[in-house]
């Protein structure tokens, strides 16, 4: 299969890094869940946040590697990670949290479809490599969740076959598998059943141990299915004294009229800012690079202009078949499942004039 648009640069779909950009309404908050190079993931997201903040100047080299001026590189690069950490833990709950005595909140992230090909390939090891990253807020619990019948140690065993240390630092790597596997639990029920969703928010509730909640769902499951599942679990689990957020997976509809529609839908329950959108293609370790090598790679920046550059091409290919999804593709077609999304926002990220600064939402201004 290979979709090809006009490029003297080559990319080719052979990484299997599983990190994610959400883009969120109007606004774009960067959540990556990486499980290839947490150290590039590092240097790319963190160098982003830490100069809007501080104005410092640092460079970031393509092994991820940094340059700084700062004479405290350690204690800046600390406060970074802590950014990162306060995006998973942001919003402070609405009740006080000194009165239950429980002063930091957890974080239940709920996989709904775990039995799939998606959460296995890619949400579960990227939650991995979150937790192996020390990017996981302290109390935390990964519950999946479809109508599969599996136990806590089923699901386990399921997750542990894709688990992976294709990280940089792979020390006590299976140690914090083990301790990760035993933050993961599952639940089955039905995508439409609210008594199944009010069975999870019980477990939930147990894990919380009365500390403020704050709560992830994560659709991997049909498109046909989000509504349902959006509305069991907003109103029979949602947070009481949290955040409740969801991510959902493309396709968003098959055009824009589709598209619409499912918005409206999900804003029957949910609020725009509780939604974030997903295209894990802009995650991959190759596309976020393509910024740093075009904006902090001093030899390619000033050469990446129209009059150096005769020609473009992009080359999505994989060197395996349909795979199954021959009647996906059939049915909702290839160019949708591919090009308007993934290769657009690569044509974006490679063509758009520089952004203000490479906050996210002045990237999202440049590329519409
Ligand atoms: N796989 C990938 O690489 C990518 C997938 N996506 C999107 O992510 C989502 C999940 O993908 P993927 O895991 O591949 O999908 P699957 O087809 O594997 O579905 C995930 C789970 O949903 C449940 N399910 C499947 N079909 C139905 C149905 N008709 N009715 C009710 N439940 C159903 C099944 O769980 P159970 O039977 O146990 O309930 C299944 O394990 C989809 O929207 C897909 O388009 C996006 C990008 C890449
Ligand atoms: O969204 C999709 O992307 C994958 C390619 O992503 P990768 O991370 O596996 O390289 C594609 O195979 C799939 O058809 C499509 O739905």
């Amino acid at each position: 299969m290979m979709a090809s648009l006009s490029s003297s640069l080559t990319f080719r779909s052979c990484y299997s890094a599983t990190s994610f950009s959400l883009v969120n309404g109007n606004k774009h908050r960067s959540l990556s869940f990486l499980s290839a190079s947490p150290r590039v993931f590092k240097a790319y997201e963190l160098c982003f946040r830490f100069q809007r903040k501080s104005g410092r100047s640092s460079v970031f080299m393509q092994d991820g590697a940094i340059v700084t001026n700062s004479e405290n590189t350690k204690s800046s690069l600390k406060d970074l990670k802590d950014e990162v950490l306060s995006v998973l833990s942001e919003e402070p709950a609405k009740v006080g949290s000194e009165s239950n005595g429980q002063s930091q909140p957890t974080v239940s992230i709920t996989v709904v479809g775990a039995s799939g090909d998606l959460a296995k390939k890619k949400i579960f090891p990227a939650l991995f490599a979150l937790y192996y990253e020390d990017c996981l807020p302290e109390h935390f619990t990964i519950y999946g969740y479809s109508r599969s019948k599996m136990t806590d140690v089923e699901l386990r065993n399921m997750v542990s076959k894709t688990l992976t240390c294709r990280i940089d630092k792979r020390a006590n790597c299976g140690e914090k598998m083990e301790e990760f596997l035993k933050r993961c639990f599952y639940h089955s029920g039905q995508y439409d059943s609210q008594e199944h969703f009010t069975e999870l928010d019980k477990k939930l509730k147990e894990h919380e141990a009365g500390r403020i909640s704050n709560r992830l769902f994560y659709l991997s499951i049909p498109p046909n299915i989000f509504v349902d599942a959006v509305k069991c679990a907003s109103s029979s689990a949602s947070s009481v004294n949290g955040w409740t957020r969801v991510i959902v997976e493309k396709p968003f509809g098959r055009d824009s009229e589709t598209s619409a529609a499912l918005t409206k839908s999900l804003k029957q329950y949910l609020e725009e800012d509780q939604i974030f959108r997903i295209d894990h293609y802009l995650g991959k370790e190759l596309v976020e690079n393509l910024s740093v090598l075009r904006f902090s790679n001093l030899i390619f920046e000033p050469l990446w202009s129209r009059q150096y550059i005769r020609n473009v091409q992009f080359i999505f290919s994989e060197d395996f078949g349909t795979e199954g999804r021959g009647g996906y593709f059939d049915h909702y077609g290839i160019i949708r499942d591919i090009m308007q999304n993934h290769l657009l926002q690569i044509l974006a990220l490679f063509a758009m004039e520089t952004p203000v600064s490479l906050d996210a939402e002045d990237i999202r201004n440049e590329k519409v």
